[in-house]
């Protein structure tokens, strides 16, 4: 087996970091003249993204009840459930397979465990088995409003999905999907199961593959590697949106979510490589200040602690309870 590397740059140059603002999702009129000069499309063979400059200017006055005179913003992380190859063993990377029945029962259990905390703004990558554990978390979440998947791929995939109610709007939730949060891309490893690899490459070459920083698989890309499209991705798209106080969840992968844990909590190359991600398990960061904070996984609706975390979600909480035995009266 050939031991090049692909190049990361490639990866990189297929579309921008910055395809679109998305929370502009909820209040923009539709203002989407086919032919302006305002559309700048950035295209290559596999991938097309429409940057509208019209939609991007910073993200103010969102209407949201969990949208408040503060800088602090909830960020969740959850890594997909299990997959049909996590079920079979096999090296998985950028190939593009569902979720397995217990990945569905995990991405449920995993939206019961954030039912309660606000999310204004949904990302995930543009692998199947990411975007069916955001969705299917949200089934379970209290505030029920819907996610939309936004499609900004091209001037008429935006045009036809375009929703012209702004209540409505005000009920969904923007997703945006991302190939810069795909899993790491495996190489020639992909399909292969990952015992026998370790049987005829060595245990510790294998391990090197999967957990270490630079060492690339063959052929695919290291965390390194990988970790400078999510990462940035992240910096340029989502941390403004914490910023401006929306409440965001990831819905991505073991690898590219390593990445990201690695920029939020500023761990060594050594340190990440012994963090290891569950399937289907949510964890919870408060952005306040410009810092993020670890707070673990929420371990359940019911969980006193989770609310404790900040002043602001016990408020939503209570708006949440308030609301619910206003139904029942
Ligand atoms: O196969 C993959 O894509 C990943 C995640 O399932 O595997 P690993 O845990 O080896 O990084």
């Amino acid at each position: 087996m050939a031991t090049t590397t692909m190049s990361h740059q490639a990866i990189g140059s297929i579309v921008s970091h910055r395809p679109f603002k998305a929370s502009q999702f909820l209040k923009e009129p539709l203002n989407v003249p086919m032919k302006s000069k305002r559309f700048k499309i950035e295209a290559t063979a596999s991938q097309i993204s429409v940057v509208d400059n019209t939609f991007l200017s910073p993200s103010k006055n969102r209407p949201q009840e969990s949208k408040k005179n503060s800088n602090e913003a909830a960020l969740i992380l959850i890594r997909h459930g299990e997959s049909l190859w996590n079920e079979k063993n096999l090296f998985t990377g950028c190939v593009d397979v569902p979720l397995t029945q217990k990945g569905v029962g995990e991405a449920i259990e995993a939206g019961k465990k954030i039912s309660n905390i606000p999310v204004d703004l949904i990302f995930t990558s543009s692998l199947i088995r990411a975007q069916m554990t955001a969705m299917l978390a949200m089934t379970q979440h209290r505030r029920k409003k819907v996610p939309i998947i936004l499609h900004n791929e091209s001037v008429k995939a935006k045009t036809w999905s375009h929703v012209f109610s702004e209540e409505t709007r005000k009920q969904s939730i923007p997703v945006i999907a991302a190939w810069q949060l795909n899993e790491r891309m495996y190489g020639e490893l992909q399909g292969l199961n990952k015992k026998e690899t370790a049987e005829r490459y060595g245990t510790q070459q294998v391990h090197e593959w999967r957990r270490s920083y630079e060492i690339p698989p063959p052929k695919g890309e290291s965390l390194e590697m990988c970790a400078e499209r999510a990462v940035a991705y992240f910096e340029d798209n989502i941390k403004p949106e914490l910023a401006s106080g929306n409440n965001v969840m990831i819905a991505a992968h073991g690898n590219s979510l390593r990445s990201i844990i690695m920029y939020l909590d500023d761990l060594t190359s050594q340190e990440v490589t012994t963090l290891d991600l569950s399937t289907g398990v949510p964890l919870l960061y408060i952005f306040k200040e410009g810092k993020f904070m670890k707070r673990g996984s929420p371990v359940g609706p019911t969980e006193a602690g989770v609310y404790a975390y900040t002043k602001r979600l016990a408020q939503y909480r209570e708006k949440l309870d308030a609301a619910s035995q206003a139904t029942l009266d």
